[in-house]
């Protein structure tokens, strides 16, 4: 019989209380029953490498739903072998680093510029958001006239793959996916049909060079990387923040020495990740943690406890930008290692360094505490509810 606990509905003002919490339990136990969840959680990082390491007994299955149907994460074996080869060659930091100032600096500039003349700002709307979906419109086509509009059929989507137990929110899903097709099939003709000088033309290109179909597949992978890149951006942008914003001397240390801040990026994920966890599907009977699942459960894996594990990080709760962290689990592990990871770094690498490039004064706005969650405004995220900060 499992331990049972209520691990995951947590709520605290401090973002770094969570990875502290969730550390405390797995010290106890590695796997619970989580009464919140209703699922059996696997927490300690060593159990959870092992359950993302052998995906034939931990299959992806249960994301084979709804718009998410056939989609690169719910693919094992030859399946995802091919598919994951295209998405590795069109999301390379090689072939990234092509977009970095012909499109993300761009766009990280246009939402900065928004900001100039206000006093306070707050940061999730004003950045967060803004960044990541002017730079998830511009890389894949869709018009930016269109990005309010776009921006909630996408978090609809989104809702109907996190919440697929409820109908009300899977039926909006669906018809958001419904209301976006026309723009998704437009931009896969024209590319299938004449390849651009664009990620989105590479992409194509991938497509037929790799056998994998015409305007269908190219529609597929479009959809897939808008629904994986936008929201996952937006919180890991927010985190970010949040942890500079409580350390302005790291804040400092990084306007005069800039070449820091991909280790901050690193140990922001670590210290507040965005990412609380997945799932999968138990193929087989299976022992993990000392503990016998069953075929047919559905595990949540905790990408966070890790993170505070003081054998692997010394003074977890201490956010420290020279710390080098790695080992990480905010991006996943094994088979279904997050592909867009180059991309969400760079993302974060740009709009960051502009913004404390144009904001020497930024800071937090001591009047305003945000409250950190396992849902904050209703995503699939550990996250603030808001980043409140002075300008100038
Ligand atoms: C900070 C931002 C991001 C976070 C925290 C994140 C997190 C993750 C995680 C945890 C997984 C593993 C899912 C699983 O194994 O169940 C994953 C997979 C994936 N991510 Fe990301 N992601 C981010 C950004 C992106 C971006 C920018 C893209 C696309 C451009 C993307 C596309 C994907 C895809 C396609 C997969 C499936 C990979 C596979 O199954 O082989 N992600 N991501």
């Amino acid at each position: 019989m499992l331990p049972r606990k209520n691990l995951f509905s947590f709520t605290s003002k401090d973002p770094s209380a969570f990875g502290i919490h969730l550390a405390a339990a797995a010290r106890e136990h590695s796997v619970y029953f989580d009464e919140g969840l209703g699922v059996p959680v696997v927490l300690r990082g060593a159990d959870v490498v092992a359950v993302l390491r052998d995906s034939e007994t931990f299959s992806t299955r249960t994301y084979d739903t709804g718009i998410m149907k056939g989609a690169l994460v719910t693919l094992g074996g030859e399946a995802h072998t091919r598919m994951r080869r295209l998405f590795n060659a069109v999301l390379s930091p090689r072939v990234i680093s092509r977009y970095e100032e012909a499109t993300v600096t761009p766009v990280a500039r246009r939402v900065v510029e928004r900001l100039v003349r206000k006093e306070r700002a707050e940061l999730f709307d004003d950045f967060a958001i803004s960044m990541p979906m002017g730079v998830t419109s511009a890389l894949f086509g869709l018009p930016e006239e269109r990005i309010a509009e776009n921006d909630a059929l996408i978090r609809k989507m989104i809702r109907s793959v996190v919440m697929p137990q409820d109908p009300v929110v899977v039926a909006e899903g669906r018809s958001a996916h419904a209301a976006m097709e026309a723009q998704l099939r437009e931009i896969a003709e024209r590319e299938v049909a004449h390849p651009s000088d664009t990620l989105l033309g590479e992409i194509a290109r991938a497509i037929v060079a790799e056998g994998l179909g015409g305007v269908e597949a190219c529609e597929g992978v479009v959809l897939t990387l808008i629904l994986g890149s936008y929201e996952t951006t937006s919180w890991m942008l927010a985190n970010l923040l949040v942890a500079l914003l409580a350390h302005p001397d790291a804040m400092n240390q990084l306007r005069q020495q800039p070449s820091l801040l991909p280790q901050a990026i690193e140990e922001s994920t670590r210290w507040c990740s965005s990412a609380a966890g997945i799932v999968r599907f138990v193929e087989r009977e299976a022992t993990i943690g000392g503990e016998t699942l069953a075929a047919g459960t559905i595990l949540y894996l905790s990408l966070i406890a890790r993170h505070y594990d003081e054998e692997i990080y010394p003074r977890p709760e201490t956010f420290d930008i020279h710390r080098r962290p790695v080992g990480m689990l905010n991006f996943g592990g094994g088979l279904h290692y997050c592909v867009g990871a180059p991309l969400a770094r760079m993302e974060a690498r740009v709009g960051v360094s502009l913004l404390l490039e144009r904001f020497p004064a930024l800071r937090a706005d001591p009047t305003v505490q945000p409250t950190f969650s396992t849902a904050p405004r209703g995503a699939a995220a550990f996250g603030p509810d808001q980043i409140p900060a002075l300008l100038v």
